[in-house]
């Protein structure tokens, strides 16, 4: 485990109770700590919906480098409340891990500020620290170390007893998959194995406020769904908050109960998936119908919205969205019907966050995104 000189051991100053200690660790080269986990008064309670954890105004940050300028994070504006579970969705370089890491104080914001559970980011970066949990995209484990023993270190660090922090380490081996791997050295893991160590370790102090920079990405679907079932447990039985950035536009739409979707450094939406979907996009009508009904169908289906067509092999399939399409649709039929129209296919599309991204952009979030991600879970 690495400790770097300065990290606190001592108590919190804000909220009564022991805080533990985490690991860090820096690049050689910025000397900014790019994987971390962190420390929290074990006593600090959370009570679901009284109040902010997190509150930011006009956060920005700008990184300057010889001549370039690259304004990542422009003017955020966010609250999220006691309990939430919020995703970052967005597009690579859109400054979701940015935010992410001015909001751990890992970065400090070029102009705006942060709020986080009460403390502000800037004037007590150290304060911030003691009272979150937060899980980089790069690995945090001590290399030499076992893996029983990282874990049940790192849970004594953060004021747990063996017996406790045993039992938790064993109980975060089993759900995420690395049961029987005790005894192995952390340098002998695969890189999906390393991951969800890194996981675990973010876990086993159960923060309060919990921060996840792109958790699940590298783990097969079955490892995936053992994090967010931890995720999941952990905040109905601590009420944690949490924030997280993903690339899964399926992740952000079924386990997030507010998805922030950030693009150029801004918050372009910010409301439930369902609310996002049924507002930006709502649901799409496919019709197909034979060549030669195309105009009377298109007449029917024009007072619904814009009617798209596409002609093949004799037939042509229509599309038009409305905003219900499970009730709308069986009504088309019966009227193409009553109008001589042959109706020979009919389906509905449900919007996917991919909908709303492009409607809202006039780009796909399947565009740069990395292998495995979003391309291959919007094609599935
Ligand atoms: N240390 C840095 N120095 C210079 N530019 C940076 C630095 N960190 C991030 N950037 C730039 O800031 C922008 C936002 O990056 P950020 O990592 O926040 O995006 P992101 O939405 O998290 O992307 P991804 O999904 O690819 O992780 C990008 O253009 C990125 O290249």
């Amino acid at each position: 485990m690495c400790r770097p000189s300065g990290v606190p051991h001592s108590r919190g100053s804000a909220g009564a109770g022991s805080s533990g200690v985490g690991s860090w660790r820096f690049t050689a080269s910025s000397g900014i700590a790019t994987s971390y986990t962190v420390w929290l008064d074990s006593s600090y309670t959370v009570r679901r919906g009284e109040r902010d954890v997190i509150h930011t105004e006009s956060l920005s940050r700008t990184f300057v480098t010889g001549r370039q300028s690259v304004e990542a994070v422009r003017g955020i504006d966010l609250d999220v409340g006691e309990g939430e579970l919020v995703a970052f969705l967005g597009p690579n370089g859109a400054g979701k891990s940015t935010t992410l890491r001015m909001l751990t104080s890992l970065l400090r914001p070029s102009s705006g500020r942060a709020v986080v559970v009460g403390v502000d980011v800037a004037a007590d970066p150290a304060g911030v620290r003691r009272r979150i949990g937060y899980i980089g995209q790069k690995d945090g484990a001590g290399h030499s170390y076992r893996v029983g023993d990282e874990l049940v270190m790192q849970g004594r660090f953060f004021g747990l007893g063996r017996t406790e922090a045993a039992r938790r380490a064993a109980a975060l081996l089993g759900s995420l998959d690395l049961a029987g791997m005790e005894d192995r050295k952390v340098s002998s893991l695969s890189g999906g194995q390393r991951r969800r160590l890194d996981i675990a370790l973010g876990l086993i102090n159960e923060p309060p406020l919990l921060f996840l920079d792109e958790p699940s990405t590298g783990m097969d679907p079955q490892n995936r769904a053992n994090l967010w079932e931890h995720i999941l447990r952990l905040r109905e039985q601590r009420g944690t908050t949490i924030v997280l950035t993903t690339h899964y536009l399926e992740e952000a739409d079924t386990m997030a109960e507010r998805v922030v979707v950030i693009d150029h450094g801004r918050i372009i939406a910010d409301d439930t998936a369902e609310n996002l979907k049924a507002g930006q996009a709502g649901d799409r009508v496919r019709l197909t119908v034979p060549a030669a009904d195309a105009e009377r169908a298109t007449a029917r289906l024009a007072p619904s919205g814009e009617v798209a067509r596409r002609d093949r092999d004799g037939e042509v399939e229509l599309a038009v969205r409305v905003a219900h399409g499970e009730q709308t649709l069986p009504r088309l039929v019966l009227a193409l019907h009553a109008d001589g129209v042959e109706v020979r296919g009919a389906a509905v599309h449900r919007p996917t966050l991919d909908d709303v991204f492009l409607s809202l952009t006039g780009r796909s979030l399947r565009e740069g995104a990395p292998a495995g991600t979003v391309a291959e879970r919007s094609a599935a």
